[in-house]
This record gives structure tokens, sequence and C-alpha cells, in this order.
């Protein structure tokens, strides 16, 4: 089914009033990026562009009447924002999301290690008596073939994650959680910044006939009272760092952190900002990728 997608490109001090419009408005997921390199329509030759720092985007349903939307969203900023003008909106179909999702026909069920497997939804699983995660991404990222995801899997099938407390940061289709939960953890929390990664991360618990109170879901800054047994953040070097102190915070003293999505050569960058409460286990690598691994030893 195609969707309808509303782009508005603000700054920042009107991106949360514009994301409850747009949700007033019907939108089934919301997006926040930045845009500033990338304006929606090209800025008039000799003014300053006003609104290029934020785009927002709604997803709608195709058959709602995309007029009436914009008109609504315009009266509720209007009635908000009297004195400031209405930012630049474009509206696009999104057609059907085949040729997104072409990747499907090449993804076969992975062995990860000694117990685990990753099975398509759409795919018979090859060996029922092995621990099958069924899994369906979406529109998130988190198959098991990227080396990063695998190596985190791989980590999992070969630990005794019985009874622990999981953290999946940056769950992505939540693939990570569900295997932790799979092989026996008991509750796994998941955070994502993307809408759609959690809509993929709840679907994907229900897929594994998971409640979903073991693998509940949120966006950044809703999970602070948490102390998790196993933190999995499978992001990249750069947010890894930036949220090296609110990710040691999660975890609680001598729980375990298992991070991706670095490359070999930021591996040290990563680690020294951990180092501070953690002790890391040698590096492990597939391809370009690390996966590091390590013990909390000193409270955050
Ligand atoms: C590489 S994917 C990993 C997905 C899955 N966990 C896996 O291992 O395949 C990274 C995920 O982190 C999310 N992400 C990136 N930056 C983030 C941030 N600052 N806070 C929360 N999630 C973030 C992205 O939306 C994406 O879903």
């Amino acid at each position: 089914m195609p969707w309808l997608q509303i782009k508005i490109d603000t700054n920042p001090s009107h991106a949360e009033i514009l994301e409850e419009l747009l949700m007033a408005a019907g939108a089934n997921a919301i997006t926040l990026e930045d845009c500033k390199d990338q304006p929606l329509f090209e800025p008039i030759r000799g003014t300053t562009p006003l609104w290029q720092d934020t785009r927002i985007t709604g997803l709608f349903d195709a058959d709602q009447d995309a007029q009436a939307m914009t008109r609504a969203i315009r009266a509720g900023w209007e009635d908000i924002f009297p004195a400031t003008d209405f930012p630049p909106v474009k509206v696009e179909i999104l057609e059907d999301k085949d040729w997104e999702r072409e990747w499907m026909d090449n993804f076969h069920p992975i062995q990860v290690g000694e117990r685990l497997w990753i099975c398509p939804s759409w795919k018979d699983a090859p060996d029922h008596n092995a621990v099958n995660l069924t899994l369906d991404p979406g529109l998130a990222f988190g198959t098991g073939t990227h080396p990063t995801t695998f190596m985190c899997l791989k980590w999992l099938d070969q630990n005794d994650i019985s009874g622990k407390t999981v953290v999946d940061y940056g769950c992505g289709s939540g693939i990570l959680g569900v295997a932790a939960l799979l092989l026996g953890a008991k509750q796994a929390w998941g955070v994502d910044n993307d809408p759609q990664a959690l809509i993929a991360t709840r679907d994907n618990t229900r897929r594994n006939n998971l409640p979903d109170e073991q693998f509940e879901v949120f966006m950044p800054g809703k999970l602070e009272d948490t102390r998790a047994d196993l933190m999995l953040a499978n992001i990249l070097a750069g947010p890894l760092i930036d949220l090296a102190p609110v990710i040691t915070e999660l975890v609680r003293h001598e729980g375990q952190l298992v991070l991706s999505g670095i490359l070999q050569h930021q591996a040290d960058e990563v680690i020294g900002a951990y180092s501070p409460w953690f002790d890391f286990d040698p590096v492990q690598a597939l391809d370009e990728w690390v996966c590091l691994s390590a013990v909390k030893i000193r409270q955050g």
C-alpha cells in the first residue's frame, strides 16, 4: 500500500509543536532529521533560507486528504505562532516500498554460532530444534547479515545470559533483544530514536510469541532508572562515544557491555570513552568492523 508523506523543514525550536500537529492530523509515524545541506526547496537567490535546520516527516495512510491535513496543521500553527510564517511543506506519495524490500529475496536463514538461527518470517526454519528467531525487519536496520549485528548475535550465542535483564540500545528491528530473550534472558528494554524501529521491534517481539511487556520499547531518555545486567548497543562510533555516560548509567555494577557499529580504526577511541567504568575483553573483528565486550568495574 502506498503512503503519503508530509515533509516540513523547520528549526529545532518549532520542531516539537510541529510533531504534535502532525500527530494530531493522523500521522502513523514521525521522523526528524538534520536537513541543513538538503533543503526541500532551493532557496530563492539572494535570500537567506530561514527553515533549513530540521526536517519533520509525517507518514500518513495514502487515502487521507493531504490538502485537508495540511490546512489543519497550518491552522494549528497559526493559533500557536500567529506572528511566524508557516514553513514550506512538501507532500509526496511514497510508492509501495517493494523496491526497498527487494533484498527480501536474498535474505535466507542464517546460523549464528551453536544455538541460534535467524529466519526470515517468509521462509521455513531449516532446523526446528534450534533457537529460531523469526524476523521481518520492516523498514528498520537489523537482519543479522551485517557483520556488526552478526558479531553481537554471536556474543549472545556464546555466553550464558539466562535470567538476565538486557537493554538493546539502538534496537532497530529488535533482533538483538529478541535473540537475548529467546536465549534465556528474562527481560529486555529497547531504545531507538527512529519510530519505525520501535514499531519493527514490537512486531518482531510478537512474531516470536513473546509478550510486549517482556520487550518494552522507548525513545531515548525514557529509561533512566534501569540498571540492566547486559547492555547491547550496535549504533556507530560517534553516537556510542557521545552516549557513553548514558549507556554506562543503564548498566549495573559488574554488568556486561557489548558494543558494535565500530570500524577497526575507531575501536581505541570508543574503548577510551568507556574505560573509566569498564574493563574490556580482547577486540573481536569481522571484515572492517569490530565488536567490543566489557564488564563494568566502577560505578558511573
Ligand atoms: C546499526 S542499527 C542496529 C540495529 C540492531 N540493533 C542491529 O544490531 O542490527 C542502529 C540503530 O540505532 C538507532 N540509533 C542511532 N542513533 C541513535 C541514538 N542516538 N539513540 C537511539 N538510537 C539511535 C538507529 O535508528 C538504528 O535503528
